[in-house]
């Protein structure tokens, strides 16, 4: 089975004040979090990013392309960099990281790669009683949902799920979904930055 990895790197790290893919944790930057957790499962990597920030990312040794959203929904949130992936690259599953999840661990990605099935259209892990939808597996299936639901003026990951098949799957660990937002997260999780 083919799976074909998306880092969505296309937001504007507003909360965080500087383009959160390159923040660093123990001299890495974070994307090369999410995309070394992949690595070892999928067979294609794209790295979904905007204009500004295209030319800074390597791709840590696995066939990757680094794209930008489609035109129509460029800058439309998470489901814009998920749908232009797709858009892209024909497959049939495609499991989804964001670039602010340093903390992230290939046996999450496993996890969720062992309850992929023709019953389901997505597989969600669900932490603390939240919903991960940007760290989740889809279906291409999922590609026209995700159309739809943006051609109606919403970026709403969540009510993309309503409309789909979804497993959720319980994870009790949370520390491999802390996710990094604001200069307070990164002190709280990791420390004062290098000055
Ligand atoms: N390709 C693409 N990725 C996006 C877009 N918006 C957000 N992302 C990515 O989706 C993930 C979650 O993004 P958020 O933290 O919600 O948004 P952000 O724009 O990065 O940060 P804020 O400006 O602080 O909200 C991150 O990996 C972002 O890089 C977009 O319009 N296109």
């Amino acid at each position: 089975m083919k799976l074909i990895g998306i880092v969505l790197a296309g937001g504007k790290s507003r909360r965080f004040g500087s383009p959160k893919a390159f923040a660093s944790k123990d001299n890495k930057a974070f994307y090369t979090y999410s995309i070394n957790a992949l690595k070892p499962y999928i067979s294609r990597l794209v790295i979904v990013t905007n204009p500004e920030l295209e030319t800074n990312f390597t791709s840590e040794n696995i066939t990757s392309d680094i794209i930008q959203d489609v035109n129509e929904y460029t800058g439309q949130g998470p489901l814009a960099g998920i749908y232009s992936a797709m858009d892209r690259y024909v497959g049939e599953w495609y499991i989804v990281l964001p670039i602010d999840v340093p903390f992230i661990e290939s046996s999450v990605i496993e996890r969720l790669i062992e309850q992929i099935s023709p019953e389901v259209d997505a597989i969600v892990p669900v932490v603390a009683g939240k919903l991960q939808p940007l760290i989740s597996i889809y279906q291409f299936n999922v590609k026209q949902i995700i159309q739809e639901q943006l051609d109606s003026g919403s970026r709403s990951v969540k009510s993309v799920l309503d409309n789909c098949r979804v497993k959720y799957v319980a994870i009790d660990e949370a520390e491999p979904f802390v996710n990094i937002n604001s200069q307070l997260d990164y002190e709280h999780y990791i420390g004062k930055q290098n000055e």
